[in-house]
């Protein structure tokens, strides 16, 4: 087995290091040269990872091309607004029985479609050789050897099998999973979620609202992915509920960070910069999500409020006030 991990940001790079980890023979694409270079002759990637070693088995190279030749496993881990080009230019090297596997927790701006969605639809790869790679997995704790569980998920049950046991370490465990949709709704919907736990930490409230935001949050999240065919069993797994609880809770989130700051009344700029130049995908996705819901006609209360904060100007306790405004529900609806 040959990986190519293309994107060399906090999260390729833990996977990549993996995937070495797993006995998997594996290259990592930067675009950046000098970072390929680093890594290759210093073994760190000191602008995600920094005080880590990766493993000196991992190649970088800055050519997409001679990472893409004779991958089995081709890994996406460039961010999700700016899949769609890299894959453009990707997909004459990919080879064609490869696995294309998907890191990236999003949904397109201006389609409103899946990563999934978006490979197919680039590469004309059937949905039998997509997965999607996605659990609790905060970047800098996975490199460190922490121990976690991710799911891989495939409509093709037996290619699942094969990418979880090329990505099995024995600090990393995969489950795998068919359902796709699910993963995925999980995964963007909960960047969403905690930039709203990240507003009202920096705001001054505590652990009673926050389990209210992770609790209502999953059950909007549960109602877009049952609304677009996701299973209730995938969103109450690690995709769903664990990623969600593990992204809501950790000061490593860049999406929480991101709410925090807003929640302390920085503008947007200043919350941007205390992501360190990382991307914060739910400041992208609160709008896609949200539209998504509305071609649906799902209610997504907290997810429409973020959006309101971080593009419509709303401030964090106007946000507050117009989500504890709201008519009195049942805690169980559909719309
Ligand atoms: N970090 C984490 O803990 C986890 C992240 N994810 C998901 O993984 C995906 C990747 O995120 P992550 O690695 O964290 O992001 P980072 O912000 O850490 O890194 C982004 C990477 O993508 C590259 N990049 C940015 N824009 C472009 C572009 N337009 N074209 C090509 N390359 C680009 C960057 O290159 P350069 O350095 O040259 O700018 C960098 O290598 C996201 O969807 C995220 O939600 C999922 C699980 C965990
Ligand atoms: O997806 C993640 C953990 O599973 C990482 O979350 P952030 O992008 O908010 O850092």
């Amino acid at each position: 087995m040959r990986a190519a991990v293309m994107g060399a940001g906090s999260w390729g790079t833990s996977v990549a290091k993996v995937l070495v980890d797993a006995g998997t023979d594996t290259v990592i694409w930067a675009r950046r040269p000098e970072l390929a270079e680093a890594i290759n002759s210093e073994h760190v990637n000191a602008d995600y990872l920094p005080g880590i070693t990766l493993p000196g088995a991992l190649t970088a190279t800055s050519s997409a091309v001679d990472a893409l030749m004779g991958a089995d496993i081709v890994v996406c881990g460039v961010p999700s607004q700016s899949l769609r080009p890299n894959l453009t230019q990707w997909t004459p090297y990919i080879g064609s029985d490869a696995s294309l596997v998907s890191l990236a927790k999003g949904i397109e701006s201006n389609t409103l479609l899946r990563m999934s969605e978006v490979i197919a639809e680039v590469t004309g790869v059937g949905d039998d050789r997509i997965a999607v790679l996605t659990g609790p997995n905060l970047a800098r704790e996975i490199a460190e050897g922490q121990p976690a569980a991710t799911v891989i998920a495939c409509a093709d049950e037996a290619r699942a099998v094969t990418l979880q046991s090329a990505f099995s370490t024995r600090y990393f465990r995969p489950y795998t999973n068919t359902d796709v949709v699910g993963c995925e709704i999980g995964g963007s919907a909960k960047n969403v979620i905690a930039l709203a736990c990240g507003m009202a930490s920096g705001i001054g409230f505590g652990q009673n609202t926050l389990a209210t935001i992770i609790t209502r949050g999953l059950a909007e999240t549960i109602r877009l992915g049952v609304a677009v065919g996701a299973q209730i069993e995938t969103l109450a797994g690690l995709a769903g509920i664990g990623d969600l609880v593990a992204t809501c809770s950790s000061p490593l989130s860049r999406n929480r960070t991101f709410g925090a700051r807003l929640g302390e009344g920085a503008t947007m700029a200043q919350a941007q910069e205390a992501t360190n130049g990382q991307v914060a995908e739910g400041v992208k996705s609160c709008s896609s999500v949200r539209a998504l819901a509305e071609r649906h006609q799902v209610p997504m209360p907290l997810t429409n409020a973020v959006h309101q904060v971080c593009h419509d100007g709303m401030s964090v306790a106007d946000a507050v006030n117009s989500l504890l405004g709201r008519s009195p529900k049942p805690e169980i609806y559909r719309d």
